[in-house]
């Protein structure tokens, strides 16, 4: 069993970021940083595969971003952690009900590099409900690069930068990136982006995960995942179909047969 800390470091109620409570989540659950004490020579030996693979598997689309997506195909060491049951076991706790790895295989892993030419992601929701930011490399000379989190509606931000305002400075939270520590969020329906970066660089593993009790709460649409995606010549929308067939579709009929019959319960006073 890993040495996790008994609670995080910084930990921050979805209400808190959002200002208000949201029904489309998957806990209370916003933010939390902590020391996670996963093996280092695991993830440098991570780091080295994906900085070797990054001339021919990464991409730069849109958002800015430069990732590999799926990286788990291509450096199976990743797999390790993403299956680690000590993990999930830390992670359902702190973030407050039973979480499983994110099981699309472009979107289930991605390693993540940025700096001055290959940018940092732009203003954005997630497509998955929540994602743990591992930080593989932090170059000493980094300037910019953290995590800036818009507190407030997200439609409302999202629209102030539509139409070309900036964001109000005293709504954006800013949390560091350290070396040996995870940011872990629920950052479906959350703004968010990276610092630009004026200087240095950054190289990140990120792992994805969704709810085990609510699978269909899930912000990846079609489109967003071919934007990201159509590069890629797996099955992925074969997988997605199955998904909603095979676990989604029944987690749901099951939480609505839940739903109703405590509806009924109550309006016959049981
Ligand atoms: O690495 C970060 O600071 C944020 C990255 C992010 O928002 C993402 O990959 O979706
Ligand atoms: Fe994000």
């Amino acid at each position: 069993m890993r040495n996790y800390p008994a609670s995080p470091d910084v930990q921050l109620p979805r209400k808190d970021i959002l200002g208000y409570e949201s029904a489309w989540n998957i806990s209370p659950f916003g933010l939390a940083q902590f020391e996670h004490n996963y093996d280092p020579d695991l993830l440098l030996k991570i780091e080295k595969k994906a900085l070797a693979l990054k001339e021919t598997h990464a991409i730069h689309k849109h958002l800015d971003l430069t990732f590999i997506t799926g990286a788990d195909r291509f450096i199976p060491e990743i797999g390790e952690l993403i299956r680690d049951s000590d993990r999930l076991r830390y992670l359902s706790e702190v973030i407050g009900t039973p979480v499983e790895p994110y099981p699309f295989s472009v979107v289930s892993s991605t390693v993540t590099f940025m700096g001055p030419t290959d940018g940092s992601v732009s203003w954005h929701g997630d497509g998955v409900p929540v994602t743990e930011l591992i930080p593989l490399s932090l170059s000493d000379d980094l300037q910019g690069g953290h995590l800036q989190v818009y507190r407030g509606n997200p439609d409302e931000g999202r629209a102030f930068l539509n139409s070309g305002a900036t964001l109000d400075p005293e709504k954006i939270e800013p949390f560091q990136h350290r070396l040996g520590y995870s940011t872990v969020g629920q950052f479906l329906g959350v703004l968010h982006r990276t610092a630009p970066i004026t200087q240095g660089t950054r190289t990140t593993l990120v792992l994805n995960l969704r709810s085990r009790v609510m699978p269909w709460v899930d912000d990846n649409r079609l489109f967003y995942l071919a934007a990201d995606n159509d590069h890629d010549q797996s099955n992925w929308v074969d997988e997605i179909r199955a998904d909603v067939y095979d676990n989604q579709l029944p987690a749901y009929r099951a939480f609505e047969e839940r739903s109703t019959k405590r509806e009924k319960d109550l309006a016959h006073g049981s």
